[in-house]
C-alpha cells in the first residue's frame, strides 16, 4: 500500500473511533466547517511556501494541504478510488480528443 493509502484508512479509522490526543479526532470533532477552514490555510501556505521559500518547506507544506484534504474527502465519505476514477476518466478522454485531432492535423 502507497503512504496516500495508508494515511487515508488511518484518518479512516480515526473518524470510526477517535483517539486521545489526535489531531485527526479533533479535527473530525470540530467538524466539518473547521476542516474546510484548514484545507483553505493549508492552500495559502502553499502558495506562500512556493513564492518564498526552499524545496524542504515546500515539501513540508504540500504534505500538510494533502494530508488536510484526505480528512475532507474522509469526512465527506470520498474514497482515493472514485478520486482515481475521475482522474482515469479524465485520462481517457484526453487521450480520445488528442486522437480524433490526429488525422485533422495531418491534413
Ligand atoms: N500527516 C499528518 C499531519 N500533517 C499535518 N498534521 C497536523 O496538522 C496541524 C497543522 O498545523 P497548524 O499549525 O496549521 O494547526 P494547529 O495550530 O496545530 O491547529 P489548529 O488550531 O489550527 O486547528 C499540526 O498540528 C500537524 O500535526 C498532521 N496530523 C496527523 N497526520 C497523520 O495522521 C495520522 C493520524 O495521526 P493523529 O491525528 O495524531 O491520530 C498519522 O499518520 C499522522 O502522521
Amino acid at each position: 500500500m502507497k503512504e496516500l493509502d495508508v494515511l487515508y484508512e488511518t484518518i479512516k479509522e480515526r473518524k470510526a473511533h477517535g483517539e486521545e490526543g489526535s489531531y485527526t479526532s479533533y479535527l473530525f470533532n470540530k467538524g466539518t466547517e473547521k476542516i474546510l477552514k484548514k484545507v483553505g490555510e493549508e492552500c495559502s501556505e502553499v502558495i506562500i511556501a512556493t513564492l518564498a521559500q526552499q524545496k524542504e518547506d515546500k515539501i513540508n507544506e504540500l504534505s500538510d494541504l494533502l494530508y488536510h484534504l484526505l480528512v475532507l474527502m474522509v469526512d465527506q465519505d470520498i474514497t482515493l478510488e472514485e478520486v482515481n476514477e475521475e482522474l482515469a476518466k479524465r485520462s481517457q478522454k484526453t487521450h480520445n480528443l488528442k486522437a480524433e485531432r490526429k488525422p485533422i492535423e495531418k491534413l
